[in-house]
């Protein structure tokens, strides 16, 4: 057992259902940790033999779930109300741990769980794959933590263990509740991270190139270039973006900045927060996902199809060592819908 790990699971057997961004991270790091790990996955889907291959032992999630101590659930949010009303509920023995890296579906009452079990929340803030790639150069991800229901006593050491375990214990935990937690990286995610950030980089290859400027040239400004100012902000905040960037770069940055992200930015950012907050969004998701995905599908086709892929993808083909170091996705998203 690596000593970063506590011992309130050492003994545990610890079900991981699914296995694509973050099950297989924590599947692997887990076990790197010393604990016990059976994988659930369907029979014949594409995790299997890859969970296979990579040396656990994989059952059907009904199965893994019965002879566990924790259950940690990590398919997508969309799938895991029917995945617990399944092969959870009946088979999760009474004072064992349910375990999501999302608040989703218990926040928002797609599943409501059995009252006689444990049920905690760790969730990395970061992809899977850099769980992952931490964990193996001894670091790890933030993690935040929460307890919904502790029917063990030990709900919060099991969430502190399993925190440790995939890596969180090394960097930083931090204590939240499902509510928070689940808001927080709604908005994150919808607002800055990745719908902000896409945006944001698209408006601004759009602009140059039809100024009549190349591509090329649009891409390296606006996308390739972003990752030293991300890192400049990962390692010191904005502070040391700005001891790095140049005097000229600094007062655009003053003057120009608010005119792009302007009031009218936060005011609508605020009505993102309240759409999430009031359950807008989630009834909305869960629609579109019911549905078949019919808008998701047009969305996504437009940001494959936007002009600045198809530049990307030319200019990326002669950077190889781009790709060298870089994560791989672990799961086709969605692959099962439609
Ligand atoms: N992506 C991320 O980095 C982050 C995700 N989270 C949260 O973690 C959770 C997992 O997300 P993420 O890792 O992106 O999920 P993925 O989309 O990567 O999950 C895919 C995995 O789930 C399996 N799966 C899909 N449907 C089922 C099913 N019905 N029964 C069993 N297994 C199934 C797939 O198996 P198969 O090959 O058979 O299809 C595959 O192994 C979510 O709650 C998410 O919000 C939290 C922090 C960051
Ligand atoms: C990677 C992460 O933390 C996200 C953005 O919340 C997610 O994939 O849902
Ligand atoms: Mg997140
Ligand atoms: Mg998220």
């Amino acid at each position: 057992m690596s000593s970063s790990t506590n011992d309130t699971l050492a003994k545990a057997r610890i079900a991981v259902l699914g296995y694509g961004s973050q099950g297989r991270a924590h599947a692997l790091n887990l076990r790197d940790s010393g604990l016990d790990v059976v994988v659930g996955l369907r029979k014949g889907g594409p995790s299997w033999e890859k969970a296979r291959a990579e040396g656990f032992a994989v059952a059907e999630p009904g199965e893994a779930v019965k002879g566990a101590d924790l259950v940690a659930v990590l398919t997508p949010d969309m799938v895991q109300p029917r995945l617990y009303r399944e092969s959870i509920e009946p088979n999760i023995r009474p004072g064992a741990a349910l375990l999501f890296a999302h608040g989703f579906n218990v926040h928002f009452q797609q599943i409501d769980p059995r009252k006689d079990i444990d049920v905690i929340l760790v969730a990395p803030k970061g992809p899977g794959a850099l769980v992952r790639t931490e964990y193996e150069r001894g670091r790890g991800v933030p993690c935040i933590w929460a307890v919904h229901q502790d029917v063990s006593g030990q709900a919060e050491a099991k969430a502190h263990a399993y925190a440790d375990g995939i890596g969180g214990g090394r960097a930083m935990l931090i204590k939240t509740d499902f509510k928070e937690e689940t808001e927080t990286d709604l908005f994150g995610e919808q607002a800055v991270l990745c719908g902000g950030a896409s945006s944001l980089v698209q408006a601004g290859f759009e602009t140059l190139v039809e100024a009549g400027y190349q591509p090329e040239i649009a891409y390296y400004e606006v996308l390739h270039e972003l990752k030293l100012i991300v890192d400049l902000f990962y390692e010191g905040g904005i502070t040391r973006m700005l001891e790095f960037v140049s005097e000229t770069a600094q007062y655009g940055d003053y003057v120009s900045g608010p005119r792009v992200i302007d009031a009218g930015v936060k005011e609508r950012m605020k009505g993102v927060l309240k759409d999430i907050q009031d359950g807008t969004f989630a009834r909305n998701w869960t629609a579109e996902y019911n549905a078949g995905l019919p808008n998701y599908k047009k969305f996504k086709q437009a940001d494959l199809e936007h002009p600045i892929e198809q530049v990307g993808a030319k200019l990326r083909a002669r950077m190889p060592w781009l790709q060298a170091n870089a994560p791989k996705p672990a799961a086709e998203p969605l692959k099962k819908v439609g």
